[in-house]
């Protein structure tokens, strides 16, 4: 994966000093009968990024699906950006989230060139619903040129490498210069190398004002970097813990969030948690 620089400018729009950014009050979601999520009560401010962290199956994309209105709760009140649900419009909305994720992945045709697929950002959407212009384009192309990805301009989705992927569809994620910016296990695929420059690509965009709140969903604790504030652990549904990284990184909390006899070591600026049972 090529160095990423930003391209976003330093004001982009104004916000609202330290809003709420996502507010779930007693929020469950029951598919066929199964509870999949249950009773969550979660807060994110601006200010805050946050990872969420959690075994297979326990609940890490239905939450990211409800807070895309992807999936609607069955009972609870859940805010996103001012926008109440159920009364809000969630079209609206869409325009002002961005996420990278395999579920988002799989959802483009393999004919469709680099450069239209970034400009389906501007429209939350997986194809252009009809062709643009050339200079139209050439803002997308532009966006390529300033991540460093100007070798994937004219290509076709289906013929990159994963990284390359994860490479277009973070370009896509900011083209709409999003105030919430989900990734959702972004690093599925990717080489050690590719994986540190994604890292490295959401340390400069905490570092822009006005950047947006990122929510980091992963099963992987070393990628808890710098950039994250806060942490949700997540089981079978249910918020074990929710809050600031240093009171929840310790081993006690971790053996209980995960039913087995955990051990952390930081190494320069990692969390690696090792099982101890093994
Ligand atoms: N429509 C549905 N009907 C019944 N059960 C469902 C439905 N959708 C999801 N589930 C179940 O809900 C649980 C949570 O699924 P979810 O995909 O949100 O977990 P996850 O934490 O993202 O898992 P993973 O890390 O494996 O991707 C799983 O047990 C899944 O089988």
């Amino acid at each position: 994966m090529n160095k990423l620089l930003l391209p976003m400018s330093k004001n982009i729009n104004k916000r609202e000093k330290k809003m709420t950014i996502i507010s779930l009050k007693n929020v469950n979601l029951t598919r066929n009968k199964t509870e999949i999520l249950k009773n969550i009560t979660w807060q994110v401010n601006q200010g805050e990024n946050w990872v969420i962290l959690g075994l297979n199956g326990s609940g890490k994309s239905s939450l990211l699906k409800l807070i895309l209105a992807e999936e609607w709760k069955s009972s609870g009140q859940l805010r996103v950006l001012g926008t109440e649900f159920g009364k809000g419009e969630i079209p609206k909305l869409r325009k002002r989230i961005s996420v990278v994720g395999s579920f988002i992945a799989e959802r483009f045709h393999s004919n469709i060139k680099a450069e239209n697929l970034v400009y389906t950002g501007k429209f939350n959407s997986s194809m252009l619903y009809k062709s643009y212009r050339d200079q139209e384009l050439d803002e997308a192309r532009n966006l390529l040129m300033k991540i460093g990805a100007e070798a994937l301009i004219g290509r076709t989705y289906g013929s990159l490498s994963q990284g390359e992927k994860q490479v277009l569809l973070i370009a896509r994620s900011l083209i709409l210069k999003p105030e919430l910016l989900i990734l959702d296990e972004a690093t599925n695929g990717l080489d050690l190398f590719a994986k540190e420059n994604l890292l490295k690509q959401l340390e400069q965009i905490n570092k822009l004002e006005n950047g947006p709140t990122i929510i980091y969903i992963t099963h992987h604790p070393d990628e808890i970097s710098d950039t994250f504030t806060h942490l949700l652990l997540l089981r079978a549904g249910e918020v074990v813990q929710a809050g600031k990284k240093d009171d929840l990184l310790n081993e006690k909390i971790l053996t209980d969030f995960y039913q087995e006899k955990i051990e952390i070591q930081r190494i320069k600026h990692k969390y690696f948690i090792i099982p101890m049972n093994f």
